[in-house]
């Protein structure tokens, strides 16, 4: 088997000395002139468009020149430039802060860093960081609640050549996800109740779990991401703990002209609309907010709401820095130090193979 897969299942042969996490994120453009080549790197990932070169290459620069005008609008909404670095730097920061003198890692000393897939900082000029920071144990930490080809896997495959190619050899640990995690599900949880119960003067209220949507054809060669939201928006409904809670799960942000999965957010809108009932939008995917929460959640389907007629909309926000879901990230490192986290073995970059304990099934 490759050598990553060797460095990702070693157990280092004494407690760590030096710790470095990775969160795994998926970046943004920081400025106008820089969405459209991130928009190319995004459409130039061979999970995302699974085509060989040239045609990836081309079909990239295709698409991406086409997308660059709507999605620079988009981003003109917020300032000309996505929220996403700072707001994981700062889920970095407190993450660092919570790990600091940690009685779970006794005497190991834990520093954490941002790899963007897509915008900087990408993966080869994390790994030179990570290399001068000299960690006998790389825990990567995907800030994807769920895992998908086309985003851990993406990231955990461009780490391992990054590591490679600046000669980082050290064990390394994949944390493959955590769609039921306590503190991520607590911690939304926590943010709905209030907004729930301001809605509740409108009506009785349904709550639309919305995630990112991805292609059919993915989900039908196995990606668990569908059947791991499907888990998070039933723990989510449950923790609130109302009584015959009315929730949805559904999908948003669907791009290009394959069939997407749904049922779409759009349409449990209009649907909500009909049926006349108070709207929350709730992230079930998204942890941090960007693009997708405050532009496509806070304006497009705001507006949407109000012409379908929805008596009250709300945007319930991401979970960010939430110490609750930063206690929960923080376990996620002290059992990957420990070897019990749900560790993806990265048997291929396909899908999670779901073989280590905790680590959540696909249906079959
Ligand atoms: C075209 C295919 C795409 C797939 C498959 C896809 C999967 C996927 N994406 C996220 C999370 C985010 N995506 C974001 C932006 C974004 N995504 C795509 C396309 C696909 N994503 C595009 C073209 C864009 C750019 C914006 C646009 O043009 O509409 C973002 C926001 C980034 C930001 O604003 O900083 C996130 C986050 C997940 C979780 C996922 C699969 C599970
Ligand atoms: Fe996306
Ligand atoms: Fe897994």
């Amino acid at each position: 088997m490759s050598q990553q897969l060797s460095q990702a299942s070693a157990a280092p042969h004494h407690p760590p000395r030096r710790v470095a996490v990775v969160l795994f994120n998926l970046g943004g453009p920081d400025a106008p002139e820089a969405v459209r080549p991130f928009l190319f790197n995004l459409f130039n990932d061979p999970a995302i468009i699974r085509l060989p070169n040239p045609f990836r290459f081309l079909i990239a620069s295709l698409i991406s020149g086409r997308r660059a005008k709507p999605a620079t609008a988009i981003y003109a909404h917020l300032g000309g430039r996505s929220p996403l670095l700072e707001n994981t730097e700062a889920q970095a920061a407190a993450l660092e802060g919570r790990l600091e003198a940690d009685p779970a890692l006794p005497g190991a000393e834990t520093r954490v860093f941002i790899a963007m897939r897509y915008w900087h900082p990408m993966s080869a000029e994390t790994a030179a960081r990570v290399k001068a920071y000299d960690p006998d144990l790389v825990v990567l930490l995907p800030l994807y609640p769920q895992f998908s080809t086309t985003t851990t896997a993406s990231s955990a495959k461009v780490w391992n050549e990054a590591a490679r190619m600046v000669g980082l050899d050290v064990p390394t640990r994949l944390v493959c996800c955590y769609p039921t995690l306590a503190g991520f599900i607590d911690a939304t949880a926590d943010l709905v109740r209030p907004l729930y119960e301001a809605a509740r003067a409108h009506g009785t209220p349904r709550i639309l779990f919305s995630a990112h949507g991805l292609p059919k054809k993915v989900v039908a060669g196995g990606d668990p991401y569908q059947w791991q939201c499907e888990r998070t928006a039933e723990s989510i409904a449950a923790a609130i703990g109302v009584d015959q809670l009315d929730w949805v799960g559904c999908y948003q942000s669907r791009v290009g002209p394959m069939e997407w999965i749904g049922p779409s957010t759009d349409a449990e809108i209009r649907r909500a609309g009909q049926d006349g009932v108070p709207v929350l939008v709730v992230p079930m995917a998204f942890v941090s907010e960007h693009s997708e929460t405050l532009v496509e959640i806070e304006i497009e389907y705001r507006h949407l709401a109000k012409e379908a007629g929805v008596p009250h909309f709300t945007r319930v926000p991401t979970v960010g820095a939430h110490p609750g879901f930063i206690d929960g990230l923080a376990g996620l490192v002290r059992q990957s130090v420990a070897g019990r986290a749900p560790i993806c073995s990265q048997k291929g970059d396909r899908i999670c193979p779901g073989t280590q304990s905790g680590c959540p099934q696909p249906r079959r």
